[in-house]
């Protein structure tokens, strides 16, 4: 059976990369690159495609914002469907499925003969917070940072610029796409610096297709939540984090963006341990539905291997 997989492209993007590390590159996987994370979104919902690939949050500077903001949007009702009953909120069918961890060594490509003709750089906007040292460091005169839909898609840019003063920050995969020089490497600010991707979809995929074989990790789960509570109840989210200790989960983050419901209202994200499916996490959230204005589960799937290795 084929699988259609989109992601945000074009090929060559990091997320290209955590695509091939979760599905391989198989003829029966089918590739749909999309321009934007949230066009990810709108052609799984409308069934185009099987799965999506997001970036999710980067080790180095936190959250994809995008990708947080648009799960609220699709899981959370708008203002507007709280006051009008004919519009009622319904939340996508689908749901997190899986997980892919993507070392991430960014790159400066340009065809400029030296630094110094560079006048504008492109990248995605995750970039310039992992490539901070590289930017104090070596661009000392005021160069425009413009922000481009992906990394892929500044190298696109910088080829179809024929000036020679546009360069990009993206991967080696994209500099050999798109025939751009090198003219510096690994500018990231930690050698560590990794992102993780969330594999959304409708069925579970098996979560360690290229595993090491014998794989000695654990086998363990994730469940993510998001839910809104009431902004005047004090305590009314200490309450949904006791809830957790007291059922002796362990939770492994918890973030928050403006709700869009109200003025300084925020959604909460929390992950947790375990599986929907076991007694305590499912007794826990079940519970959780009278502290919370609003809760869905985002999804309940197996951990990737790569969290416990170097990736
Ligand atoms: O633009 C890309 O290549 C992406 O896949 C988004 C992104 C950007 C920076 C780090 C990780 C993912």
């Amino acid at each position: 059976m084929t699988l259609k997989v989109a992601f945000l492209g074009p090929e060559g993007t990091y997320t290209h990369q955590a695509l091939i590390q979760q599905f391989g590159t198989e003829s029966d996987v089918e590739i749909y690159s999309q321009a934007a994370i949230s066009d990810c979104f709108q052609v799984l919902d409308s069934k185009e495609v099987d799965y999506a690939v997001v970036p999710f949050e980067n080790s180095t500077n936190g959250q994809v914002v995008y990708t947080y903001d648009l799960l609220r949007d699709w899981y959370i009702p708008s203002s507007q469907d709280q006051n009008n009953d004919e519009n009622q909120h319904i939340a996508p069918k689908f749901r997190i499925v899986g997980e892919q961890f993507v070392s991430i060594h960014h790159n400066f490509l340009s065809n400029a003969k030296t630094l110094d003709d560079v006048t504008t750089i492109y990248s995605h906007p995750q970039v310039w917070g992992q490539v901070t040292k590289f930017l104090s460091k070596h661009i000392t005169k005021k160069i425009s940072k413009l922000d481009s839909d992906s990394t892929s898609k500044a190298a696109e840019i910088v080829n179809n610029d024929k000036s020679g003063t546009s360069a990009c920050i993206s991967s080696k995969i994209s500099a050999d796409l798109y025939q751009l020089p090198i003219l510096f490497e690994n500018i990231e600010n930690s050698s560590n610096n990794t992102t993780r991707f969330l594999v959304l979809g409708y069925d579970e995929i098996n979560s360690h297709p290229l595993g090491p074989e014998n794989d000695s990790h654990p086998k363990a789960y994730v469940t993510s939540i998001i839910f809104t509570l009431d902004h005047d109840d004090p305590g009314a989210l200490c309450a949904v984090l006791d809830t957790f200790k007291k059922n002796n989960i362990n939770l492994t983050s918890i973030n928050s963006r403006p709700s869009h419901l109200k003025q300084w209202q925020y959604v909460f994200f929390v992950e947790l341990v375990g599986s929907i499916n076991d007694e305590n996490v499912s007794a826990s959230i079940n519970s959780l539905s009278s502290n919370c204005l609003t809760l869905e589960v985002l999804g309940s799937f197996q951990r990737c291997w790569r969290y416990w290795s170097e990736q």
